[in-house]
């Protein structure tokens, strides 16, 4: 230990190397990063910096969790994943306040490597999803898992990312809750995203000293987790849809709920729409690229490009609504 790491240390500092604001409790919004591709697959890094001028300046957002669901983070090589959390972080620094990076894989190994690697490049948070091939099947395996990945990066903050829909591992958060800062003392929060409120609910009831984050990943809903408290959103939707969804934060907190209602009912008819038109990661690119003007390129196989039909009719649908600010 050099002797400026020991006096970190006697000073607990939450992020030692970090380049984003230290110990800033991760709240409000927090866009779920696409990775952008060239048009034959490859990963673009050439249009983060832009990107992330695009999420400050024109939504609003300064949060951003890298290689997740929305980033195809299980589809990219660890290579990949490597290069995009670097340029991530080295084009967040100095605009953004939070870059969480996606850590999780069905390799131990690889997950230790890539929280080691979060650690190195001064992330200000990691995250891991549950394994997904062979599940853990209680609380307990669950945790073990989740502890060997964040003791490898014992100073940075730990976020459990739940999502039932796509991992098929269904141990209530409330339940994982119990002990777990004993297990693992980085804990700092969940990223929530399941319909199952009464879960959410009881977290936050649990919390009663709020050490923890509870950021919601169920855009379409949001407005009900605020109602039971979370403490902010992890999602795709902010990617374009970030300043609609901060001005219904601003309306919830005043409070106006009759506004905050209009914006969810607003950001939901869009939803809604899409959704039964067929939905997912190829499409949030689509969407991304239409309305920031940044090309997103295709999605990693197995999933395929959205149609042009997709795009004419989610282009129309988002034009359609009328904002109660105007625009
Ligand atoms: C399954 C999935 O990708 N969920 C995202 C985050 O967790 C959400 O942001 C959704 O994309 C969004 O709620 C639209 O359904
Ligand atoms: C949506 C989300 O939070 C993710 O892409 O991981």
């Amino acid at each position: 230990h050099t002797g400026l790491e020991v006096w970190e240390s006697l000073l607990s500092l939450p992020f030692p190397d970090s380049s984003m604001t230290p110990g800033k409790k991760l709240e409000g919004l927090v866009a779920a990063t696409i990775t952008p591709m060239t048009p034959d697959g490859q990963v673009n890094l050439s249009v983060i910096r832009q990107y992330v001028d695009y999420l400050v300046s024109e939504q609003n957002v300064k949060n951003i969790f890298v290689n997740g669901t929305t980033g195809e983070g299980l589809s990219l090589s660890i290579q990949e994943r490597k290069q995009l959390a670097e340029e991530w972080v080295r084009q967040g620094k100095d605009k953004l306040d939070h870059v969480i990076v996606h850590v999780g894989a069905l390799s131990l190994p690889e997950s230790q490597d890539l929280a080691r690697h979060a650690a190195a490049i001064g992330a200000s948070g990691i995250a891991v999803i549950a394994p997904f091939f062979f599940k853990p099947t209680n609380k307990d395996e669950l945790v073990a898992f989740l502890q060997k990945v964040a003791s490898e990066a014992s100073g940075v903050p730990f976020y459990y990312y739940h999502i039932p829909p796509l991992t098929g591992v269904k141990i209530r958060v409330e339940e994982l809750l119990d002990g777990i800062r004993e297990q693992i003392p980085t804990f700092q929060g969940v990223k929530f995203s399941d319909t199952d409120l009464l879960d959410l609910a009881q977290c936050i009831n649990k919390n009663e000293s709020e050490q923890f984050a509870f950021l919601y990943g169920v855009d379409e809903q949001l407005l009900g987790a605020l109602a039971v408290g979370a403490n902010g959103a992890v999602g795709s939707t902010y990617n374009y849809l970030g300043r609609k969804t901060n001005l219904m934060l601003q309306a919830f907190a005043k409070p106006d709920h009759a506004l905050a209602q209009k914006y969810q009912f607003l950001i939901g008819e869009f939803l809604n729409f899409v959704i039964k038109l067929g939905f997912g990661v190829a499409q949030t690119k689509a969407v991304m690229t239409f309305v920031s003007g940044i090309p997103m390129g295709p999605p990693r196989p197995p999933l395929v490009n959205a149609s042009e039909e997709f795009i004419a009719k989610a282009k129309a649908k988002l034009d359609s609504i009328a904002w109660p600010d105007g625009d």
